[in-house]
């Protein structure tokens, strides 16, 4: 029972990935996410590429392990300091709200993940529907900050307590007994919520304003596109809102 569950949430993870990668044409420079949905996508991006149905592509991977994927399927790859303008993003998310506000980072790579997909011009988020919530945080599950190593309990003690955030639950990331790190270098702070974030704003501003704090997983106004595959087929929803230039 618990494998055809599995076998199904993957075969939903690959219908919004497939869907996602319509959006890519010859000739662009797409950024690459990380995490389990994503990596369908970028293994259909290398199946076209080898079928001749996609010409001169150019990834921009959002982490190491993503760099690796791409590279074994014979992906072109580039980095932001020699193609700083993408003209989409395709990546997974870990909850997703009505506004497609999205918490990412649950895979440790939301720094990475959140320079390559502000540098483009559309963020396509890919989803099964387990992952929508009516607010964020509302899964329960982690909001990742990702944090300098220097006095990182300090600054987990700083974090929990900030206004925005109040009563959450702060947790070092561990990988077993040592403490996990980025592609960075750096640590996770994960937060649990009891209840969704009041106002996500307010703590993006708050979290990002603390000394230590390197990023979060709180992707506001980023995704323009969010393709959520269902048991009812694959839904595509565009922001309500255009989102903010920057
Ligand atoms: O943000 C991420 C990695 O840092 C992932 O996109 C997110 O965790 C979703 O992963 P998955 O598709 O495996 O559920």
């Amino acid at each position: 029972m618990a494998a055809t569950t599995q076998l199904s949430q993957d075969e939903l993870k690959k219908q919004a990935a497939w869907k996602a990668v319509e959006y890519v044409k010859s000739g662009m420079v797409v950024g690459l996410g990380t995490g389990s949905t994503a990596a369908f996508a970028v293994d259909r991006i290398g199946q076209l590429l080898k079928e001749g149905k996609l010409k001169d592509i150019i990834g921009v991977p959002t982490s190491i392990r993503t760099y690796e994927q791409a590279k074994s399927l014979g992906i072109p790859l580039a980095t932001l300091d020699s193609q700083p303008k993408l003209q989409v993003a395709i990546d997974g998310a870990d909850e997703v709200d009505p506004n497609l506000d999205v918490v990412k980072g649950r895979g440790g790579a939301l720094l990475r993940e959140k320079m390559v997909e502000m540098a483009s011009d559309i963020f396509v988020c890919i989803v099964d529907d387990s992952k929508m919530v009516t607010g964020l945080g509302g899964s329960k599950l982690a909001m990742p900050v990702e944090i300098v190593q220097f006095c990182h309990l300090y600054t987990l003690e700083r974090l929990k307590n900030l206004p925005a955030v109040k009563g959450c639950t702060a947790k070092l990331r561990m990988d077993g007994d040592k403490p996990y790190v980025t592609d960075n270098h750096n640590f996770i702070v994960d937060l649990y919520f009891e209840t969704p974030i009041q106002d996500s704003q307010a703590a993006s501003k708050q979290i990002l304003d603390l000394e230590g704090v390197v990023d979060h997983g709180l992707f506001l106004d980023m995704v323009d596109v969010c393709i959520i595959a269902g048991a009812n087929g694959v839904e595509v929803k565009e922001r309500p809102v255009p989102k903010k230039k920057h």
